[in-house]
């Protein structure tokens, strides 16, 4: 029997969407390797109904341990020893610089191996094999496991879904190391300050450094406000250098991987570095007004003119539509 580790993100009573989706898709694995997926939160104040409802993902156990949240080094000792006290093969992370680190430590702590910014996972063979860009997104690795495997998804490559029922929660007592005191948080916010979520978002209006200048991202949140509730606005890295917008909204490789429905690009060239953090949109619109700039290459729909003339016909055109 393989049984499948995974670490859910929580943050104000809600577990985090990469997580969740982790939770489904170690729960699928795990079925398949004739095993479950058992859900390790760590935190000091964590309640019966947000550590239970891992069970609505497809969780067979929600395990809670007592210990400080948001830093490393507590969610290696938690996970190191729910993985000793266990039988499990792998541990999943949903992704992001929390399941970075931890996943690197808990690999680290249990002499395994790690493979981050995954893609896709399956079982063949009876064991896990993952998939990692590589090149630039250009060609896929497959990575096999000698040992115990953690595996770090990329942003929002695993969607969540829903199945079975919340289930009891069990706390485990874990001797935190040494090193699980040196690192306190003092404060938790987006950086810039910016209160900015672009990964959830199923439409995505992107400005780049086309706009002009920050008050013309007014243009991209007027289009967005035309989508309605699950629109949001992102930029490139140009615009957000430039102080046009905040970090937080910045898609590409040193920025926030996203994978909207819709993707619309306003005034972004399509950067190689840019395309790697957007490329899995399901549609990718662009106007821009050179007819050679590189996102005409993989966007499904160009529009080769002014933003500033075409963008808000396109609002007033969205509104009509959804009357
Ligand atoms: C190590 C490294 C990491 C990087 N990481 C990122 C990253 O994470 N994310 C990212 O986005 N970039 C990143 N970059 C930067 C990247 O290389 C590009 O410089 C950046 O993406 C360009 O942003 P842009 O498309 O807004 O600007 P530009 O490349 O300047 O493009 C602006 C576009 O607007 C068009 N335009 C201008 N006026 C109009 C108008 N009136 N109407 C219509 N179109 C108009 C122009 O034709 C042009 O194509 C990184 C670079 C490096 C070296």
């Amino acid at each position: 029997m393989s049984n499948i580790l995974v670490y859910a993100l929580h943050h104000e009573g809600a577990i985090n969407k990469n997580s969740l989706g982790a939770i489904s898709t170690a729960s699928k694995l795990a079925g398949e390797l004739g095993g479950e997926a058992h859900v390790v939160l760590v935190g000091e104040d964590i309640s019966d109904d947000v550590a239970g409802s891992v069970g609505t993902y497809g969780a067979a156990k929600a395990l809670r341990v007592n210990a400080p949240a948001g830093v490393a080094q507590p969610v290696v000792d938690a996970l190191a020893k729910v993985a000793g006290d266990g039988d499990y093969a792998y541990a999943i992370f949903g992704g992001g610089l929390l399941g970075f680190e931890a996943g690197a430590g808990l690999a680290a702590r249990l002499g395994g191996g790690i493979a981050v910014e995954i893609t896709d996972v399956r079982v063949d063979g009876g064991q896990l094999v993952a998939e990692r860009p590589v090149l630039g997104d250009s060609q896929i690795s497959e990575i096999k496991f000698d040992g115990f495997g953690v595996v770090v998804a990329r942003l929002n490559a695993f969607e969540p879904v829903q199945s079975g029922s919340a289930v009891a929660v069990e706390d485990v007592s874990v001797d935190l190391s040494d090193a699980s005191g040196k690192v306190t948080v003092v404060t938790r916010g987006e950086q810039r300050g910016a209160d900015v979520n672009i990964e959830d978002a199923q439409v995505l209006i992107t400005g780049g450094r086309g706009l002009g200048k920050p008050e013309n991202f007014s243009l991209a949140e007027d289009l967005a406000g035309a989508f309605g509730g699950s629109a949001g606005v992102a930029a490139t890295r140009a615009a957000v250098d430039a102080g046009w917008f905040p970090y937080a909204g910045q898609i590409g490789q040193t920025g926030k991987t996203v994978a909207p429905k819709l993707y619309v690009g306003l005034g972004v060239s399509g950067a190689i570095q840019h395309k790697v953090g957007m490329q899995s949109s399901d549609a990718i619109v662009a106007i821009n007004k050179d007819a050679n700039a590189p996102i005409f290459e993989f966007a499904d729909l160009g529009v080769v003119g002014d933003l500033h003339a075409i963008t808000p016909a396109l609002t007033e055109a969205i509104k009509a539509k959804k009357g």
